[in-house]
Formats: structure tokens, sequence, C-alpha cells
């Protein structure tokens, strides 16, 4: 692995995270740097590389079970060839297309957190494929743990109430969660 590829790839990651927290912010009418100041200075990056091989069964065999990211957002480099995410919406589960050398942005649960249940934090799944390997890398946008994470003050008031209460190390109690097959977001919601 060379590394300096994975360290200027997440540097620039890192750019891209500060235009999109800042678009998503605009795109409420909110300050620019409303959920970045949340998301902090010390703000940390969690590249994580998936490899699915070859299944004989993708009927009996997930690649990942559903699940939503803990994230802030979480930026996806899918496989050039082979499909295999799908993301759930009305109980039905939809197929994400290949766009090579696209980057897909995926809400995680501290922007759902942060944007008071605006933007949401999709359940998805890696489904297996007979014919072909698949690799993927996922990169997790993650606020300082240190931070405390909440409904920005300019999404909460008298018609739209506080739905989430102020998190801190979100991603210890993902993983404890996680672990116990419930939703991480739960322990968020008041
Ligand atoms: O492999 C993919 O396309 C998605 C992986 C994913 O959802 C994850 O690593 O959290
Ligand atoms: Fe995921």
């Amino acid at each position: 692995m060379k590394w300096d590829i994975l360290d200027d790839y997440t540097i620039k990651l890192g750019k891209v995270t500060e235009v999109v927290l800042k678009g998503m912010a605009r795109s409420l009418n909110l300050e620019d740097d409303c959920f970045l100041e949340q998301y902090g200075k010390r703000a940390k990056m969690t590249a994580k590389f998936n490899y699915y091989p070859k299944c004989p069964r993708p009927d009996l065999v997930l690649g990942i079970k559903p699940h939503a990211d803990g994230s802030g957002i979480t930026i996806l480099l899918q496989d050039k060839e082979v499909e295999g995410l799908q993301f759930q919406k009305d109980n039905q589960w939809f197929k994400v297309p290949i766009i090579p050398e696209a980057l897909l942005i995926n809400v995680g649960d501290q922007a759902e957190i942060m944007s008071n249940g605006i933007f949401k934090s999709p359940v998805h799944r890696v489904v297996t494929n007979s014919e072909r390997e698949r690799i993927s890398l996922a990169v997790f946008c993650i606020p300082e743990p240190e931070n405390e994470i909440e409904p920005v003050d300019g999404l909460v008031n008298e018609s739209s109430p506080r739905l989430y209460r102020k998190m801190k190390n979100y991603a210890a109690i993902y993983f404890q969660y996680y672990q116990q097959g419930k939703r991480p977001i739960d322990a968020a919601k008041i």
C-alpha cells in the first residue's frame, strides 16, 4: 500500500468535507460554518477498504448487513465495475448505480443529529455477487470526539422541536448499539 496516496487522498477529502458541510448549511439558510463548528478542527477520518469476494450464494449471504453510518458524512469510492450497494427507502431496497470515479457522499448519523433530522442517515447494505469480486473505499469523516454534537440553534424552534439530545463521542455508542443489532441513532433521539 502506498500510504502517501491515501494520505494525499484524505487531505483532499478534508477539503471536500468542508465544502459539503458548508453547502448543507447553506441549503438550509444557516450560517455557512454552523456544522463545521461542531465538526471541529481536529475532526477524524477513518478509511475502510471493503473487499467482497465472489460468493456462490448471494441469496443467503450479505457483504455488509443493513446499517447507517455513524460518521458526520461518509465519502465512498465504489468499485468501477461491480454493483452491490443498496439504500433502503419505504421498506424497499434501491441499487446505487456505478458512476466510475464519482464520489458518493452519504449522510451519517451525526449529520442527522446536527440537522435535527432534516438530513437523514439512510440505512444501506451491500449484497454479494456470484460472478465478480468487489472493492470499495469508505472514508468516514468523524467530528472531533470531544465535541458535543447537537441540533444547531437555527433549526430548533417552537414549530420544529429538538429531536436529538447532545452527544459526545458518538462513535463509542455507535459500536455498542451496532453489535447489539440496534440502530445507534435511537440513543440520541429524545
Ligand atoms: O461497499 C460499499 O459500497 C459500502 C460500504 C459501507 O456501507 C460501509 O463501509 O459502511
Ligand atoms: Fe456504510
